[in-house]
């Protein structure tokens, strides 16, 4: 019989449904020396935000088939390596969503009405009415960062409570968020003219103290924010600063840069601070909802089905999958680059198979592009069953086309995408090896490997340009790894593909584009291993 271990306390209906198929053991608050001595023992792991799985715990997971994260972020798995060791993890993308919008929506009223200052004074004998007046949210401005799902579910109920609401997404097109009420503007305008900002999107390295001493300062006097989303989205030193000298007016967070929260400013905050400790999910409703998702999709992975909501591999036929696999791969890294190159913010995507790829069975290719497409915006919340859905919920128009007679590799993807940014191209395929390479970028033809951190110029092909590139790099710091360059004709217009060492400063881009003959410069970074 299979073993399955859950490391965190999750409700017992998941335990249930997991032991219709395995001996089931409940051992929460392991160490993770502990982790990795038991781990050899079990076929599958279930966890919540509580364990961390390192390297070293999948490695020690011999037998390890799946790690089933209850709840949506699988920030605490090491996906890659779980991918490497050929782990399935699956996830709950939605099964949480309703009650961490309503906890975001709960903050805000308890910060309008200095709901908890006000309890612990009648607690403490007291009868102060003075102190404790508080703010309508009525007519009120709200401006939501990051509209998916949970911010849209923010957004119905804000409506419903007569808000204007400002919205920024910038993976979402202006008719989608007016479908939700919301007017899609600029970070600056919404720090700028909300009463009270509520986050709602991914942590990533873009989004990591999206909300610091800067855009404080752009805040008004007046304003509230809320963190529901993740922890170190807001800068906490810099919010305690400004909530301390009153810059703004109030904050509530159930997130934190490091959790548990240790000693931090924030704790010293008086009812202009409430501060809950990462309850967003902890509702009966949503523990069950996730529990049940996540343990019925290790039960079916242990009995040989497919997962409903795999994270980083599809539920395909074996075979088939083995033989997908590196197609799979390449399409996620051309959505991921495509979606990078047009800014995020796609309307319209053609996938078109081309030589061997163009048979019924490559279909799971084109949801991979779409999962490669999404996941700059939507990150480990896209998987591949639910990315088709994604783009049609985010108004994108995907159209598929195949052509087998295209010959020049055994097999090649070609993804071109058009939004108001304007419109890319992108092919790659397969060599001999499965060696992935990017093939042609707008029509240009390149022969080049992805890598982490890479620059795309649009030029003039003229002499001195490559040089002048090259110094500005090096005056930076900035390694170059390899580099390319595509074009149709001399002296006429090229592509230049630059694979760096290093990430590119911020704001370079313009200094680039100050480069006489270069039209056009794109940073993109890729999941490469
Ligand atoms: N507090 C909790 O217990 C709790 C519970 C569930 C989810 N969460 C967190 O809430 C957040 C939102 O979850 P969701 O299910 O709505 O996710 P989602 O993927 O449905 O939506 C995220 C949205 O953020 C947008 N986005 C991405 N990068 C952005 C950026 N740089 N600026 C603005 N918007 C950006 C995406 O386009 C997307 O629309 C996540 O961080 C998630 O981990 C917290
Ligand atoms: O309570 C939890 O398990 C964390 C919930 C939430 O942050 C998530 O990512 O689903």
């Amino acid at each position: 019989m299979s073993k399955v271990l859950v490391s965190d306390p999750i409700d017992q209906i998941g335990i249930d449904i997991l032991s219709q198929v395995a001996q089931v053991d409940v051992k929460t608050g392991l160490s993770p020396d502990q982790l990795v001595q038991i781990i050899p023992d079990y076929d599958a792991l279930m966890i919540r935000s509580g364990t961390r799985v390192t390297q070293e715990i999948i490695e020690a997971g011999t037998q390890l088939k799946i790690i089933g994260r209850a709840g949506v972020g699988v920030d605490n798995v090491d996906v890659p390596a779980a991918t490497r060791r050929g782990i399935l993890v699956v996830n709950s993308p939605e099964g949480n969503t309703i009650a961490a919008a309503e906890h975001a929506l709960a903050m805000m009223l308890a910060l309008s009405r200095h709901i908890p200052a006000a309890n612990q004074s009648v607690k403490a004998g007291e009868w102060d009415r003075k102190s404790f007046t508080g703010v309508e949210v009525y007519k009120k401005t709200l401006g939501i960062v990051g509209l998916g799902k949970i911010g849209s579910h923010v957004a119905k109920v804000a409506r419903a409570m007569e808000m204007r609401l400002l919205a920024y997404d910038p993976f979402l097109s202006s008719e989608r968020a007016e479908q939700m009420g919301c007017h899609l503007v600029d970070l600056d305008l919404l720090l700028r003219e909300s009463d009270y900002i509520t986050l709602h999107l991914p942590k990533t390295p873009e989004t990591q103290h999206m909300i610091n001493a800067e855009s404080l300062a752009k805040m008004k006097p007046t304003a509230r924010i809320i963190n529901c989303a993740r922890g170190g989205i807001i800068d906490e030193e810099a919010l305690a600063i400004a909530l301390k000298e009153g810059k703004i007016a109030g904050a509530a967070l159930d997130v934190y840069e490091s959790e548990p929260l240790g000693e931090s400013p924030l704790r010293a905050l008086g009812k202009e601070a409430i501060l809950t400790p990462h309850l967003g999910a902890s509702t009966e409703e949503a523990q069950v909802n996730v529990a049940i998702d996540v343990a019925e999709q290790i039960r079916d992975v242990l009995l040989g089905l497919p997962a409903r909501s795999a994270v980083n591999i599809p539920g395909l036929r074996p075979d088939l999958l083995e033989k997908l696999r590196p197609y799979l791969q390449l399409a996620e890294i051309l959505g991921n680059l495509i979606s990078q190159l047009t800014g995020g913010r796609v309307e319209s995507l053609n996938v078109r198979l081309q030589g061997e790829l163009a048979s019924n069975e490559s279909q799971p290719v084109v949801v991979a592009a779409l999962k490669g497409l999404l996941s700059t915006a939507l990150q480990e919340r896209v998987n591949y069953v639910n990315a088709s859905i994604e783009a049609k919920e985010r108004g994108i128009r995907v159209v598929e086309t195949r052509d087998a007679a295209v010959i020049d590799y055994t097999g090649s993807l070609r993804l071109s995408a058009s939004g108001p940014n304007g419109e890319h191209t992108v092919t790659g395929a397969l060599l001999g090896d499965n060696e992935i390479r990017i093939t042609n970028i707008d029509d240009f033809p390149i022969n080049v490997p992805p890598s982490r951190h890479m620059l795309f110029t649009l030029h003039r092909d003229m002499p001195g340009i490559i040089g002048k590139l090259g110094s500005l790099l090096g005056s930076l710091n900035v390694n170059i790894a390899s580099m390319q360059v595509g074009r149709k004709i001399v002296r006429g217009d090229a592509v230049m593909v630059l694979s760096l060492d290093d990430p590119l400063p911020d704001g370079i881009l313009n200094e680039i584009t100050q480069v006489p003959g270069i039209r056009d410069a794109y940073t993109v970074t890729l999941p490469t291993s």
